[in-house]
């Protein structure tokens, strides 16, 4: 996940692929309910790794149901469900801020009966359950309200068992208010219809539909099958029982399909292929697959099966459109980005519900498609954008993202436009509400409109390049590549292997197929942690010899050149400016005095425990200088166009921000 300020997305021209997305929240925690109500064992795949699937984890567990995560994966869990048996009690579950665990749970554990306490975050103890609190105890389950009446928590007091049912009477329940409360209850009241037909009735409009054709869908796949007489009256069938189906694969999320689905349809079409999508596929029983008709009228290319879905570039530009977005709210933030891309002005209609959101998305949207270079009209319930005119209408901007993800996800669309302007995305880390890696995911199928920008950071050694490099790649969100970790690690490989630091053609044999990896802020050569040894005085003096050999060097570019990655590289050596990366956008030549220098080299030395003197540090590091800087082959040197900094007098912070400076110089927005 991106947790910098800003994330400035460069200009992008496809996307190619796969792609999998994380499962639905909504259904990943219906399924875990069901599968612990189940009789037998039920392997859950491509669940979602959130808040809000922990916290429905951990009750479950408390309940008495068998949790056992998979080995080292945080999508897939194995439940052993009750299957007819008391759950534990007393038990006090905790469920944050998940009204996906809350409702359900209620309902559940009130037919289950045992003594339950359930509590959340303080916002979940304003997040209203009074109807539902209300349908059950007319049914005659025993429920206490612990704080103010019609919220949590809540005391589920029936350590006698469940009270006799009036199961007689349809159960009525609002449908107008949160369509959680009917879904609480179609999920819970099978288990009081093993001898009796139970009736759910619903009072008022039932809203937001699409959610309850996700509960019945997967009632189905656990063996109840609910007949539905409109949206009305719900009918579960006597005998039913909930029967675990093995495994069930749950779906990825469609509104963040959405994201995707229009990257594919932006995409240049040399794209061939386009982009699949894995884990959701045309089938899908969530609401917002049907973004995938509005995608198409706009003209998208969207192909699907079961569990896939293939997007690419159909007409183009897109074709602009007039359309009610009521039935797929979220998505619709997708079309409107899209919209810039079209022969017109879109209308989106029905979307009074965006003013209520994480933010007030009509008024969002609008700030920020202008800023983009769209006129917009906004009404109460209504957006209408005419797209840029062509390439030169577009500018480059600073999008703000209001704490909301859908914002930062649509900012990233921009990225497409013909005119190969960067965009700032504000606060990216904001996507974490339903896709924490949202950003990660985008730039591994994206291909850059242009090269990816790289930060040169070349100078003698230190000078505090790898310091420097490192702090701007976190503050930026960019890759960092230590180059001389290349040719201390070929020093270090060399000297294990037994060859001579002179033997040119076993050397580049040995830098061609280093076994290197880079992680988590340890090097590791052939599975063996390198960190220490690479950083020795020795292991330097030994990159120094070997680095002037051109085989070497030739050995080691490509490798470099392929750690340009979207969204950009800030990388330190001494030939990132003149040799390695001679087009990038901004280049710095870091110098300090000999004197400062060894100081530096001293302290860093100390500070690990080894005693060094000062005069030989120095003489030792000029000694090197001169022999990196002699040699034939990309000798140190600062690039014609680089700038320079001598940072003798600087704090680290003080070259961090002069750098951030330059570079935010040469920034559009
Ligand atoms: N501007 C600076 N002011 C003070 N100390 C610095 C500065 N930049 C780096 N240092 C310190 O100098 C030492 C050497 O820096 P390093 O980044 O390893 O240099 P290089 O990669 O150029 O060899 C480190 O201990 C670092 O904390
Ligand atoms: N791009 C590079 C990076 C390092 N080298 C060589 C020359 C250097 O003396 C050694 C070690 O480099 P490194 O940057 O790790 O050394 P310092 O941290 O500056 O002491 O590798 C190079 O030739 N080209």
């Amino acid at each position: 996940m991106f947790t910098t300020e800003f994330l400035d997305v460069p200009a992008l021209r496809a996307v190619q692929g796969r792609v999998r997305l994380p499962g639905s929240k909504s259904i990943s925690n219906r399924v875990l309910l069901l599968a612990a109500l189940s009789e037998g064992a039920t392997r859950v795949r491509g669940l979602l790794d959130s808040d809000d699937t922990r916290v429905m984890l951990q009750a479950l567990a408390q309940m008495g149901c068998g949790v056992r995560r998979a080995d080292g994966r945080a999508d897939e869990v194995l439940i052993e469900g009750l299957g007819g048996r008391a759950p534990a009690s007393p038990t006090r579950l905790f469920l944050g801020n998940a009204g996906t665990a809350m409702r359900p749970l209620t309902a559940a554990l009130a037919l289950l009966g045992g003594e339950h306490e359930l509590s959340g975050v303080a916002r979940m103890h304003e997040r209203p359950i009074g109807d539902l609190v209300a349908a059950l105890r007319r049914l005659g389950c025993r429920i206490e309200e612990l704080g103010q009446p019609g919220f949590p928590p809540l005391r589920i007091a029936e350590a006698a068992g469940v009270p006799p049912l009036a199961l007689d009477a349809p159960v009525r329940v609002r449908g107008d208010v949160s369509s959680q409360f009917l879904t609480a209850l179609l999920l819970a009241l099978p288990l009081a219809a093993r001898e009796r037909e139970v009736t759910v009735q619903v009072e008022g409009e039932l809203i937001s539909r699409p959610y309850i054709h996700i509960t019945l869908a997967l009632l189905e796949r656990f063996g109840v099958a609910v007949q539905r007489q409109g949206w009305e009256r719900f009918v579960i069938p006597e005998g039913s029982r909930y029967q675990s189906p093995g495994e069930v694969l749950v779906e990825a999320d469609a509104s963040s399909a959405s994201y995707f689905i229009a990257a594919g349809a932006l995409s240049a079409p040399e794209g061939g292929e386009g982009l699949v999508i894995e884990g959701l596929g045309l089938d899908a029983v969530q609401g917002d697959i049907r973004f995938v008709e509005a995608a198409r009228l706009m003209g998208a290319d969207v192909q699907g099966g079961s569990g896939w879905l293939r997007a690419r570039r159909g007409a183009w530009p897109l074709k602009a459109v007039d359309l009610d977005c009521n039935h797929i709210p979220d998505a619709a933030m997708t079309l409107a980005m899209m919209a810039l891309y079209a022969d017109g002005p879109s209308t989106l209609r029905n979307i009074a519900s965006w003013r209520v959101k994480e933010t007030d998305r009509i008024a969002a949207m609008t700030a920020e498609l202008r800023k983009l270079g769209a006129a917009v009209e906004e009404g109460a319930d209504f957006i209408r954008i005419t797209p840029p005119a062509l390439a030169g209408g577009w500018r480059a901007a600073s999008i703000c993202t209001y704490d909301d993800h859908r914002m930062a996800m649509c900012a990233s669309l921009a990225a497409f436009n013909p005119a190969a302007l960067p965009v700032r995305v504000q606060d990216p880390k904001c996507v974490a509400k339903t896709f924490p890696d949202y950003f990660e995911t985008l730039f591994a199928a994206a291909r850059p409109a242009r090269a990816v920008p790289v930060i040169c950071i070349d100078g003698p050694t230190a000078s505090g390049k790898g310091t420097l490099a490192a702090a701007l790649a976190a503050r930026l969100g960019w890759h960092y590549l230590d180059s001389g970790a290349l040719y201390r690690a070929t020093a270090l490989a060399a000297r294990q292997a037994g060859v001579a630091l002179d033997d040119e053609a076993a050397l580049a044999r040995l830098a061609a197929a280093l076994p290197l990896r880079f992680e988590a802020g340890r090097v590791w050569l052939d599975g063996r942690d390198v960190s220490e040894a690479l950083r020795s005085e020795q292991t330097g003096m030994d990159a120094s010899a070997l680095a002037p050999l051109p085989a070497v060097r030739a050995a080691l570019l490509n490798l470099q050149r392929g750690m340009a990655r979207l969204p950009g590289l800030v990388a330190d050596g001494r030939d990132m400016g003149t040799v390695v990366f001679a087009d990038a956008p901004l280049k710095v030549f870091l110098t300090a005095s000999a004197e400062t220098r060894a100081e530096r080299r001293y302290k860093q030395l100390a500070a690990k425990g080894i005693s060094a003197n000062i005069a030989r540090l120095r003489d030792d590091l000029q000694a090197r200088d001169a022999r990196d800087a002699s040699r034939a082959a990309a000798p140190l040197k600062a690039a014609q166009d680089a700038l320079a900094l001598d940072n003798s007098c600087l704090s680290i912070e003080q070259s961090v921000q002069q750098v951030l400076d330059w570079w935010q110089d040469r920034q559009p927005f």
